[in-house]
């Protein structure tokens, strides 16, 4: 995936800490993403999935502050639509709606589009997309690789500035993968993607390696990639 844009406006955590069924899932966590394309590695547990829930204000932090593109996400998920997009592992806890156009209108009609302008917008948006024969689609009859895209389009129409991925490639096919990848890449947003495929990663920019809820190592991928290898080699006695 290669880089498509230099810097962005920031996200910024300050000493945040989460605690999750009394467990602390992140502590005292300190970062500021300003890098067009980053990753987020790390063990099952780790923390990930917690860290890019706050920044759409799906979770909430205990203490400390966070701020997205001047935003705080302590309004909840409903009001950074427009801000922040999210992309599920498993498309079909996203998807709603039995019809392409249906779904791919929701976000529309909830930003106060027209259900007409919303339909035209879809329309135009799929021509794009060389996909204009997905619109009367039933949701059902698509591959799991086709719904992943349905997602990506629906956030996409939100326009928003920033795009999270939350293991989007695992029940993708090598090909899925690469056409997702190849149109990821070539997206204007700042992209925050976790992914247990870390070639998927090696044209980013930075990659945070997080352990227990800290950061472990951040830098560049050819530095944080190989020494994350390296240390679940060693994990597994290799
Ligand atoms: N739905 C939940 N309810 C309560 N606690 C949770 C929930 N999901 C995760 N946790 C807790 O938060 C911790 C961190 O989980 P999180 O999903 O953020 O890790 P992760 O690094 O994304 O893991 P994975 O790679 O397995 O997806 C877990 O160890 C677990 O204790």
């Amino acid at each position: 995936m290669t880089n498509s844009a230099d810097t962005c406006p920031s996200i910024t955590f300050d000493q945040v800490s989460l605690t999750r069924n009394n467990k602390c899932v992140l502590k005292d966590l300190s970062l500021e993403l300003r890098e067009s394309r980053i990753g987020l590695i790390g063990h099952n547990g780790s923390g990930k999935s917690s860290l890019v829930r706050l920044i759409n204000g799906l979770l909430q932090p205990d203490s400390g502050r966070i701020d997205v593109h001047g935003h705080n996400p302590s309004c909840g998920p409903e009001n950074m639509s427009a801000q922040v997009g999210f992309i599920f592992q498993n498309p079909d806890h996203q998807i709603i709606f039995p019809t392409v156009e249906e779904e791919l209108c929701f976000g529309l009609i909830n930003q106060g589009v027209s259900k007409k302008q919303a339909v035209q917008q879809v329309a135009d948006f799929l021509a794009t997309q060389q996909r204009s024969d997905w619109a009367d689609q039933a949701v059902h009859s698509l591959s799991d690789g086709q719904k992943q895209l349905v997602c990506i389009f629906a956030v996409l129409l939100m326009n928003p500035s920033v795009l999270i991925l939350d293991e989007p490639f695992s029940a993708l096919d090598l090909p899925t993968r690469y056409q997702i990848m190849d149109l990821l890449s070539q997206l204007p947003q700042q992209l925050l993607m976790i992914s247990h495929e870390l070639d998927t990663l090696e044209s980013f920019e930075r990659i945070i390696w997080l352990e227990q809820g800290q950061v472990f190592l951040d830098g560049p991928p050819d530095q944080v990639l190989p020494a994350y290898q390296a240390a679940a080699r060693r994990a597994r006695g290799l």
